[in-house]
């Protein structure tokens, strides 16, 4: 399974070459979580730039905060410290609601669970963020999406009349109709068999190549993490490892090295030169 091969090597190396305009930046992000015991640090000074066009997975052990770096990313929770831009803009400091204009505005989501309306119809279903937003969905938009996913037969049909990954390119449909900056896929393919989620990666891949969007993924599977176009590995709250054009077998064994605890300070024989705005060195959690 080969990597996507569009726009410059991918993370790391947005603005480098020149070409590749940057989509996403985070730079010492840090998140500690203070509750009632001590408290975790879940990112340790993370920095990395992601260009437009590319698909990225995302890896580590369990807890080494990968859906922590997703929601910091997204603009779903904020870093203790550190900068986070999107499209080129910092996520807004102000309140919630700004914080959620900036989503709707630029990021996409799916989750494993899709997260349908199960009253609302497919059609109606991808037009949702955009009313939520204020904005009228042009008819046209939404027609086009689906059909561009292969499921414009589907825009009259209620989630539970779908299969699990129809359903889930449902959620990609809607996800892509505000054209998002960013689109972050967390566990997508976690709840469907594998042929369906076969379907839904090779979905998301069609979206870096042919439409040029930016997808971030994180997954714990070495054959949905090899669609991407580059793996970065998070352990211990840090980027300590990456992996340009990824196979599944190269993608599961530097996995077990993590698992093993044996990860080292990033082999260096995945770099692809251009790593320098990924942070590499393992932390440990505070
Ligand atoms: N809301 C929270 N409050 C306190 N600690 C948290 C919170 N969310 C996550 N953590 C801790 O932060 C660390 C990173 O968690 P995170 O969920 O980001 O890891 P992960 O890599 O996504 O794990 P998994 O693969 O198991 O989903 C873990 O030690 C976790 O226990």
């Amino acid at each position: 399974m080969r990597g996507n091969g569009v726009g410059p090597r991918t993370a790391g190396t947005a603005g480098a070459g020149g070409s590749g305009r940057e989509a996403l930046r985070l730079s010492a992000v840090t998140k500690v979580y203070e509750g009632a015991g001590q408290p975790v640090t879940a990112l340790d000074g993370v920095s990395l730039s992601l260009a437009t066009g590319t698909f990225t997975s995302v890896m580590g052990p369990s807890g080494s905060g990968k859906s922590t770096l997703l929601q910091c990313a997204a603009g779903l929770d904020r870093p203790t410290a550190g900068r986070v831009l999107v499209g080129g803009d910092e996520l807004p400091g102000g309140g919630e609601a700004e914080l959620t204009r900036f989503r709707r505005s630029r990021i996409g989501f799916v989750f494993q669970d899709y997260n349908l309306v199960p009253y609302l119809t497919v059609a109606q279903n991808v037009a949702l963020p955009q009313r939520l937003a204020g904005r009228r969905s042009r008819r046209g938009d939404v027609a086009a999406v689906l059909d561009r996913l292969g499921i414009g037969e589907l825009a009259g049909r209620q989630p539970a009349e779908l299969s699990g990954g129809q359903q889930q390119r449902v959620a990609i449909a809607r996800a892509l109709v505000s054209r998002p900056a960013v689109l972050f896929a967390d566990e997508p393919t976690g709840a469907l068999d594998t042929a369906s989620g076969r379907q839904v990666l090779a979905l998301l891949r069609e979206s870096v190549e042919q439409f040029g969007q930016t997808v971030v993924m994180v997954t714990h599977d070495p054959v949905a993490a090899a669609y991407a176009g580059r793996v970065l590995f998070l352990a211990d709250g840090a980027l300590v490892d990456e992996l340009p054009d990824p196979d599944a077998a190269e993608v599961a064994r530097r996995m077990a090295r993590l698992d093993a605890g044996a990860a080292g300070t990033g082999s260096g024989s995945g770099s692809d030169g251009n790593a320098e705005a990924v942070h590499v060195g393992s932390q440990a959690v505070a």
